[in-house]
């Protein structure tokens, strides 16, 4: 197979987390005779400094015309001080919209190895396997009027959703949770939003729709509570822009890191933007030690849903499971007994996996 691929490596760890992408791409491509043509494009603070934009219309077109697209991260304390309109995550933000990918899905699913690494209690963690499904281009991020008054002294931000896009999402859900254990958790504040009490309207009517999936409402504030003392208890959360931002780096901890996680904003016909859920990370960016497991399985995850390509996807996933039963891991992970290495080593040992694929062993994950 042939695929356009964009790499958009951003600021901070992101360059860091790119060759992990790069790497398992080159080695699938070579075992599985696929051609990726890939372009790297700037975003973010990186993109600020060379061509005075966080999203220069050169990276919109080549993502445009891309069957898919990797992105590292974006921001960092140089571009904190920048207007709203000028910041790096303006085009991370920008490049969501424009290429409508209004459905970001989360996985969030521990690695047997890594049961211990979490600092919540291993009976509550072991056998966690969560999707949240994130609204992805609306809400807050977006809504207008957003600024500050000419004084400086009153700020507004504007939660504003229309029917259609909250349907379009509740729906992404629903199919999610069918395809998996039939358990809808939609997440809102109902009791003193607007826009979440059409987001519980929404989710009502739909429901009709889909008999064999059970729907359960639940305020954010408690499912935030919940998600850490009995997370078993979710299956897929369909929730809006900000709660699925928050819920998400929350759930990370249950995998024992936040570096883990890996994420997939789609729309409906294939084409997918993959990114890991965490941040640019600079407080440890350029030491070598970032975990690049989230953006190797964002990889995973873009041969799955854009390219169709399961068995390959289910191999990198082989291989880092098996290169974390091996001991190996970054310093964010608290493994007893395991060994830690740092980013180039972790990225090595994954791509060495795969080159002694066992594909007959392979196991396609369930996100989906
Ligand atoms: N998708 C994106 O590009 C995102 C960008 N950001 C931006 O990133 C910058 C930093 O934000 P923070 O709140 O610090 O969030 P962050 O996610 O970058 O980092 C939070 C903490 O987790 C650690 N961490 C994150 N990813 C890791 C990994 N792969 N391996 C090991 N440790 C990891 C970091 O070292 C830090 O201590 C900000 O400018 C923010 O706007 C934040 C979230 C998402
Ligand atoms: C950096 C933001 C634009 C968003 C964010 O934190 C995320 O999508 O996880
Ligand atoms: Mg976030």
């Amino acid at each position: 197979m042939r695929k356009q691929v964009i790499l958009l490596p951003g600021d901070g760890v992101g360059r860091e987390i790119m060759e992990g992408a790069k790497a398992v791409l080159n080695t699938i491509a070579g075992e599985y005779n696929h051609e990726f043509i890939v372009h790297e494009h700037a975003i973010g603070g990186d993109a600020i400094d060379r061509y005075d934009t966080p999203l220069p219309e050169q990276t919109v077109k080549a993502c445009e015309n891309a069957d898919a697209i990797l992105l590292g991260a974006v921001g960092g304390p140089k571009w904190d001080g920048m207007p709203a309109g000028k910041r790096p995550e303006k085009g991370l933000l920008g490049i969501r919209k424009s290429l409508g990918l209004f459905a970001n899905l989360r996985p969030v699913q521990g690695f047997g190895p890594l049961v211990h690494a979490s600092p919540l209690k291993t009976e509550l963690v072991d056998g966690c396997d969560i999707l949240i499904v994130r609204e992805l281009t609306g809400g807050l991020y977006f809504g207008k009027p957003s600024g500050r008054s000419a004084d400086g002294e009153e700020v507004v931000d504007t939660l504003r959703y229309t029917r259609k896009e909250i349907e379009r999402i509740v729906e992404k859900g629903f199919e999610a949770a069918q395809m998996r254990s039939g358990k809808l958790t939609s997440v809102d504040k109902a009791n003193v939003l607007e826009s979440s009490r059409m987001w519980r309207e929404v989710v009502e009517e739909k429901a009709k729709d889909y008999p064999d999936v059970t729907v359960e409402h639940q305020l954010v504030d408690s499912a935030a509570m919940k998600l850490i003392t009995n997370p078993k208890q979710f299956d897929v959360i369909v929730t809006e822009n900000l709660f699925g931002d928050i819920l998400s780096d929350e759930a990370s901890v249950l995998t024992g890191s936040l570096g883990m996680l890996p994420s997939a904003s789609l729309r409906t016909d294939g084409v997918g933007l993959y990114e890991p859920v965490h941040g640019s990370a600079p407080d440890i960016a350029g030491e070598g030690v970032v975990n690049p497991l989230g953006m190797i399985l964002s990889t995973a995850m873009m041969l799955k849903y854009s390219f169709g390509m399961e068995e390959e996807a289910a191999e990198i996933e082989r291989a880092v499971k098996e290169c974390l039963e091996d001991g190996y891991h970054t310093r964010d992970l608290d493994v007893q007994g395991g060994k830690v290495v740092g980013t180039d080593e972790m990225i090595k040992r994954i791509v060495e996996n795969l080159s002694t694929k066992s594909i007959s062993n392979a196991i396609c994950s369930s996100y989906m």
